[in-house]
């Protein structure tokens, strides 16, 4: 059942009243390597939150501290309200963890693999082998149960991987770059399963270098970069964030487009195909000053397109080596 047609009262103290993930200020070192330099991450439930950043710009540090696995030298993090520091166990009970540092024993099947997840959170035997057939169906390992895990491929091993931590039904679920590795099928199919969590109420967490896999999933993307956020927002907002940005306006009658061209300023010509680019964040203020100037101006344009730098480009510029380290954050 989607959550947001559950009506159970939420109390202000209830953990359902807080946001997934809160972070505040949290750092970590390694030596005199500063990983992580004071990051701040909200996410609210129910949503996909996706941290971008090149290799080693501290993705797994951060999910290996929101999820309990190390602490950070400072700041403070709530996991569905519950505190790291003083309610592990709590945070613990409430999240489930798939990635890098995969849970799956090759030496064992799918299915013992699944049943040996039950037992750790104690389910009786009868509910932990309903649960563990629903979910190998569900993730399409039925037919492969009896075999060992060893013998899957990536994307079935991925498939278990999440397949076992749902076993625990946790409300918060990371994930650390979940695709790397698979082939393009396989990635699409681990992005409709993590649609389909997400419209069940899981919130998920995932890292990723992959701008498209960000731009296809999250809500809201956070760039990393020498540890810091540098920029956060929905991708269409991350998208403004650098030049190159535009609204092409296409007529049919010459006489409109002349008109068009000659009192537009700072519009490039496309005479070939009647066509003008305006630079434009794409903002709706920008889009609405442009069609009040055509409607005050008479002139009727036949199609009109917002052009926005693609993922790529925001990543790069971001988080290229020569760039200071900014925190920017997207039109919150
Ligand atoms: N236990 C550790 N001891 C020392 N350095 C570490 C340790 N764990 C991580 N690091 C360093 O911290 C930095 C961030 O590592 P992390 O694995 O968080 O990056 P990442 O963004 O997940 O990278 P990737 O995309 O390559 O997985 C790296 O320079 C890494 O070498």
């Amino acid at each position: 059942m989607p959550s947001s047609v559950m009506s159970t009262p939420k109390s202000a103290d209830s953990p359902q009243s807080h946001p997934a993930i809160a972070a505040n200020g949290l750092r970590k070192s390694y030596g005199d390597k500063t990983v992580l330099d004071g990051i701040d991450l909200t996410v609210p439930e129910g949503t996909v939150f996706a941290l971008l950043g090149p290799n080693g710009a501290g993705k797994t540090t951060a999910v290996k501290i929101l999820s309990t696995l190390i602490t950070p030298d400072g700041g403070q993090a709530r996991i569905a309200g519950h505190d790291l520091a003083t309610h592990p166990h709590k945070v613990r009970a409430t999240i489930g963890v798939t990635g890098q540092f995969s849970a799956v024993d090759g030496l064992i099947t799918g299915e013992e693999n699944m049943l040996l997840m039950a037992d750790l959170h104690h389910l009786p035997p009868q509910e932990g082998r309903r649960i563990t057939a629903e979910l190998l169906a569900r993730f399409d390992l039925t037919d492969a149960a009896k075999k060992p895990a060893s013998t899957y491929s990536g994307g079935m091993k991925r498939r278990l991987d999440i397949a076992m931590t749902l076993v625990g039904a946790p409300r918060v679920i990371f994930l650390d770059e979940p695709t790397t590795g698979l082939d393009p099928r396989s990635r699409h199919n681990m992005w409709q399963i993590i649609r389909e969590l997400v419209t069940g109420g899981v919130t998920v967490f995932l890292t990723t270098q992959y701008l498209e896999e960000a731009d296809q999933l999250a809500d809201r993307i956070a760039v990393l970069h020498n540890g810091k956020i540098a920029a956060e927002g929905t991708a269409e907002q991350l998208k403004r964030l650098i030049p190159g940005g535009h609204v092409r306006l296409r007529f049919s009658d010459p006489d409109a487009y002349q008109s068009a061209a000659s009192t537009l300023v700072e519009v490039t010509r496309d005479d070939d195909s009647l066509a003008l680019r305006i630079p434009s964040d794409g903002s709706q203020r920008e889009l609405r000053s442009i069609l009040d100037w055509l409607d005050s101006a008479g002139i009727e344009a036949d199609e009109l397109t917002v052009h926005t730098p693609d993922l790529d480009d925001v990543f790069f510029a971001l988080t290229g080596p020569d760039r200071p380290n900014q925190s920017t954050e997207a039109a919150r």
